[in-house]
């Protein structure tokens, strides 16, 4: 739509929400004459409140606190903002937060914060029985008679004028029937402390002139901008409020030490693990690291946590891991030169002068496959000397390698660091290592209270110990989540190497995908069915696993062209008929950055605005995603667009590695890897799953 259709749409609603907002505040003000033992400055606060009781909101006020039998709660209000605990402030001077306290005229006020609290816990408990995660109940603290806007942790201090506009602008997160329930809920668990509920109707008195509150028309201008502000904001997505009451149980639950959540693509792991950090950041007041192994992940995940709940999302960091490390290090004042493409010479070189012509070259003649043998199992295990390499466990990786065979990885490794060193630089591996030093000399200043690990699988056993080495074993410390199927790097490792113990409760399981349809998993499985995985848990699982589908609405369109040109037309018009709006749904996936090259080059040239998964943030822009199978781990889109998909798999296949030598285990690996990659890509699909091929 044209810019100016845009505003001419706001000036008619600004003055839509206007005429509204006059009638309600009429209304509002009439009932709040009636409170009688308020003061007038809380009549004022009164009155904006009742302006939302005209808007669909329910208000409760004086309730019983729940297990008491004197203490009561000034109001509770329930609308499409959520659930809000209020307790109204008549004090005097006003209120100062400073160093996390709360005060007022130079005196300390914490327990009345720490109340608060109380009775929102009380509130998140009643709620989460009807499956609404705790993100979705805010506690405020009402001033009368001064002007605030605030936080103290997750409590928000709002003034007398601040409070209508607040929560007039909120973002929509419950409908009508779901406000009804949770009010109703509320009013039972809350009783009447002594029968003073507000009458959602009052009887209509004329307004004398005294009855006119001061500053009524300020006060009507920012309630009708934020009402207006409210109406044109898009609502939060569903999930972002509401959980299966299982997942709330796992959001609120007290873990006694290091905990893991995993199960299937889809399961609504990273749903909880997000809600988690928002309960965690909210009970304990302190600092949580939510952390993966992709770049591009944190962006989208700190986006969505915003938006659920912006009171503590400045309390939650999303870091990748090497980012994290990095920044570590430098705040501690630990020297680190991390520099892949020196690091990458001084491998090729090591390969030049000692690997290519070693007994390596007779198992696998690709560099590569030795780099990753450095980075995953030695480096990556954090091993140091060549005994231990001798006998380690050589996790996911196939190809047998007897002592000489170490020996002459040992050989390619030791020349590889010396030239490394040489060069003054460090690799990915050495800053987790780095990292990992500081943190275990440290171990007493970490600044964080609890670290969420997601898509832990893709760790190293070096990257697990250095975060679990930040928060130890204490309670609701580490939670790890992950899932090995998913798995799209080489090597891996077991938790108990990393000192990890998972026992009893704290191992949970998801089972139900609220992601896929059965065909579009279908779809999935077949190409991992043989695949058994082992987890880090160390227990082996079959390729194909039962869970639950809940979504229905997925479907998987084929599409197979004699040439590559022809193919790639298809795949044009595929995405030239998304509808209106469509395209912000949509992703392109690729196995390679060769691939990706090409795509975006057809698409742009082909007219299709496109977007990149490294620069994409979980906002909805009107572009196609585009991005490798390995970005878009985590992610999910409506309409996922595979070209080619099987043509990697086939190339593996085909030419079994580089060379006649090959030893087909190596091959086998990667064409395992290639797989989990290519299950990972097609499990992003919620409504369809395009995958495109050629044939002649
Ligand atoms: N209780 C629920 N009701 C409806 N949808 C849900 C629920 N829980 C999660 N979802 C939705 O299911 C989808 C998958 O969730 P999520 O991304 O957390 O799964 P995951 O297990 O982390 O997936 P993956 O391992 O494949 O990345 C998301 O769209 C999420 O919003």
């Amino acid at each position: 739509m044209a810019a100016g259709g845009s505003a001419s749409r706001r000036a008619q609603e600004a003055r839509r929400q206007e005429r509204l907002l006059r009638e309600q505040w009429q209304s509002a003000r009439r009932q709040a004459q009636q409170w009688e033992a308020a003061s007038e400055g809380e009549r004022r606060i009164a009155a904006q409140l009742l302006v939302l009781t005209e808007r669909g909101w329910r208000l409760l006020v004086d309730r019983r606190w729940p297990g008491t039998r004197t203490a009561n709660v000034d109001m509770l209000l329930v609308g499409p903002g959520g659930v809000f605990v209020i307790d109204v402030k008549n004090w005097r001077s006003a209120p100062e937060v400073s160093d996390g306290r709360l005060c007022a005229g130079g005196e300390r006020r914490d327990e009345h914060a720490a109340k608060l609290l109380a009775v929102t816990k009380a509130a998140e408990s009643a709620v989460a029985s009807l499956g609404m995660s705790p993100v979705a109940v805010q506690p405020l603290m009402v001033f009368a008679g001064h002007r605030v806007d605030t936080a103290l942790g997750r409590i928000r201090l709002l003034g007398e004028h601040e409070i209508g506009p607040a929560l007039l602008s909120e973002c929509r997160r419950l409908r009508t029937e779901s406000v009804r329930a949770m009010a109703d809920l509320l009013e039972r668990v809350f009783p009447d402390y002594e029968g003073s509920a507000v009458a959602h109707e009052a009887p209509p008195t004329p307004v004398t002139q005294q009855q006119v509150m001061p500053d009524g028309l300020l006060d009507l201008e920012s309630l009708r901008d934020a009402a207006l502000e409210g109406a044109l904001r898009a609502p939060i997505e569903q999930w972002m409020t509401f959980l299966h009451p299982d997942q709330v149980a796992l959001v609120r639950r007290n873990w006694s030490g290091p905990a893991r959540i995993s199960g299937p693509a889809g399961t609504g792991k990273t749903v909880v693990g997000l809600h988690r950090a928002v309960h965690l950041a909210k009970r304990t007041g302190g600092r949580i690291l939510y952390v993966t192994f992709a770049n591009n992940l944190p962006r989208v995940q700190g986006t969505f946590l915003k938006t659920m709940s912006p009171a503590v999302a400045d309390r939650v960091d999303f870091r990748s891991l090497h980012s994290w490390a990095q920044e570590f290090l430098h705040a501690r004042g630990v020297p680190v030169r991390l520099h892949g493409d020196k690091a990458e010479t001084a491998f090729s070189l090591a390969w030049k002068h000692v690997g290519r012509g070693s007994r390596l070259a007779e198992i696998d003649p690709r560099p590569g496959y030795w780099r990753e043998e450095i980075d995953h199992v030695i480096k990556g295990r954090g091993i140091t000397t060549f005994e231990e390499y001798a006998s380690v466990p050589r996790r996911r990786r196939r190809t047998v390698l007897r002592r000489a065979h170490r020996q002459a990885v040992w050989e390619l490794y030791e020349a590889y660091e010396s030239r490394r060193t040489e060069r003054g630089v460090h690799d990915f591996n050495d800053v987790l290592s780095l990292a990992l030093a500081e943190a275990r000399r440290h171990a007493d200043r970490s600044p964080y209270t609890s670290v969420i690990v997601d898509e832990v699988q893709d760790l190293t056993l070096v990257g697990v110990r250095l975060l679990h080495a930040l928060v130890g074993d204490t309670p609701n410390g580490l939670l790890l989540v992950g899932d090995g199927q998913q798995a799209v790097y080489p090597g891996g490792f077991r938790l108990a190497e990393a000192g990890v113990d998972i026992r009893g409760d704290r191992g949970q399981v998801l089972k139900t995908n609220y992601r896929n349809s059965k065909q579009v998993l279908d779809a999935a499985l077949t190409v991992v069915a043989d695949d058994a995985f082992e987890d880090i848990d160390g227990l082996r699982t079959p390729g194909r696993r039962e869970v639950d589908l809940t979504y229905h609405d997925g479907r998987v369109v084929r599409v197979t062209k004699p040439t590559a040109d022809a193919h790639d037309q298809a795949l044009l018009d595929a995405l030239r008929a998304l509808r209106d709006g469509a395209r912000a749904d949509a992703a392109v996936l690729c196995p390679s950055m060769r691939a990706i090259g090409h795509y975006q080059r057809l698409l742009s040239q082909g007219g299709i605005p496109v977007c990149l998964l490294e620069h994409y943030d979980g906002r909805a822009v009107d572009s196609v995603k585009l991005g490798t199978y390995r970005r878009a781990k985590g992610l999910e889109f409506k309409y996922v667009y595979l070209p080619q998909h099987d043509a990697a798999l086939a190339n593996e296949a085909a030419t079994g590695g580089s060379g006649a030598t090959e030893v087909p285990e190596t091959a086998r690996e990667r064409e395992e890897l290639l797989r989990s990659q290519l299950f990972v890509a097609m499990t992003r699909a919620r409504d369809l799953l395009w995958l495109g091929s050629v044939s002649p």
